[in-house]
């Protein structure tokens, strides 16, 4: 498609936006602008935009699609001041944020103008912040929730997919109060719990000094959310604050609940709440991208000398593969460890065996 593109916020999300956008429609024109003038110039620098816009107003100005992606309070924002500026009649406003019922409710200051805008949340993304940490496919098989009010178009939303199809992602329609409960349970909560366990370790370090040694395997994979931008978390749970305090209350009395078997010594009870925790989470999709991005790791038996992990890693460059994270899991007192890979993709992690198998001799196992 060929046009004009502003992207609003020029971070992880928008970059990522803008490079798959690039991808599939070269004949547009993509203008950025971001309050951060490092942000403006790197992305310019990294080709992530064509051009930078000066202020909202010129960048908006002549715009086929609107994207704001930047933090959901200031999101609010800029719907205040798109809705004072000169815009094409026809221009599709739409935003990135990870809320949104606050969000589509402001935006109704839009609508009352005549303006389209549709509410989006691609979900996927990293703890990294920032315009270097943007990739062309960081959609790639994500969920990319859209909340139209009942006034758009279809051929509005068609249009907004069109330009969005780059990111290859799978769109659903759904209602901003469905999507701030759904993403409330699937990713804002889970961020509050990270912190929380992370916190508890924490607290205990002071005394216990052990904790940050033996915190570095198991427990920093599970809090790895927790690592995500403070100021994001903020603003999303100030604007989920109903539904997180209702998981909350839920999620208390859930302990209360695991607190009275456990007081009980009710084994039966214990078991059964372990296995049926099991049971649905092994059931749940493997190749799908979900609110939070999943690794996929991979293990790998090797001899226990210095230079084994520079080994591995050498092969793998060679082949072009990248890789996410890589740590020793267990340094036993035998002759082997484990040295864990993480990789973005199934296919890398493909890729990874192939090598790691044309290579060396050492086993291979997949992580669950
Ligand atoms: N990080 C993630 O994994 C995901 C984030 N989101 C949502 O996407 C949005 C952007 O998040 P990220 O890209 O991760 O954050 P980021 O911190 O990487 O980028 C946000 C950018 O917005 C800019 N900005 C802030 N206020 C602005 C304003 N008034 N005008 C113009 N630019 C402004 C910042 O300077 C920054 O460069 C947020 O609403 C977030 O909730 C959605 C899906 C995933
Ligand atoms: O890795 C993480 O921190 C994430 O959980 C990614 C993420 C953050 C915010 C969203 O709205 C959707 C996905």
């Amino acid at each position: 498609m060929r046009g004009k593109v502003f992207v609003i916020g020029l971070g992880l999300i928008g970059g990522s936006l803008a490079l798959s956008i690039k991808s599939t429609h070269r004949e547009s024109v993509i203008i950025g602008y971001d309050v951060n003038k490092e942000q403006s110039r790197l992305a310019v620098m990294l080709g992530v935009v064509d051009e930078i816009a000066l202020t909202i107003e010129e960048g908006a100005s002549e715009a086929d699609l609107i994207l704001i992606a930047a933090p959901v309070q200031e999101t609010e924002r800029i719907i205040h001041m798109l809705k004072d500026c000169k815009l094409k009649e026809t221009v599709i406003i739409s935003d990135a944020g990870s809320t949104k019922k606050e969000i589509v409710g402001c935006a109704k200051v839009l609508k009352e103008k005549g303006i389209t805008f549709i509410g989006g949340h691609p979900m996927a993304g990293s703890h990294k912040s920032g315009v270097t940490a943007a990739k062309t496919l960081l959609f790639e098989n994500a969920f990319y929730l859209l909340t139209p009010d009942k006034h758009i178009s279809d051929s509005e939303i068609a249009m907004l997919k069109e330009w969005l199809s780059g990111t290859k992602a799978k769109f659903l329609t759904i209602s901003p109060e469905e999507h701030d409960y759904i993403t409330g349970i699937v990713s804002h909560f889970p961020h509050m719990v990270a912190a929380s366990l992370v916190h508890q370790a924490e607290k205990t370090s002071h005394t216990q000094t052990l904790i940050p040694r033996l915190a570095a395997g198991g427990f920093r994979d599970i809090t790895r959310i927790a690592s995500s931008s403070p100021s994001m978390w903020r603003d999303i749970l100030l604007q989920n604050k109903e539904v997180l305090l209702d998981l909350m209350e839920e999620w208390q009395e859930e302990m209360e609940k695991v607190k009275k078997m456990l007081n009980k010594e009710n084994s039966a009870g214990i078991f059964e709440y372990f296995s049926q925790a099991k049971r649905f989470r092994d059931e749940l999709p493997r190749k799908e991208k979900g609110a939070i991005p999943a690794f996929y790791d991979l293990f790998v038996d090797v001899p226990d000398y210095p230079g084994v992990i520079s080994e591995i890693t050498g092969y793998l460059a060679k082949e072009e593969i990248s890789i996410t994270n890589i740590r020793i899991l267990e340094t036993r007192e035998e002759i082997y460890g484990v040295l864990a890979i993480s990789f973005q993709t199934e296919e890398d992690r493909e890729r990874a065996i192939n090598c790691i198998e044309q290579y060396t001799s050492y086993e291979t196992t997949i992580g669950l």
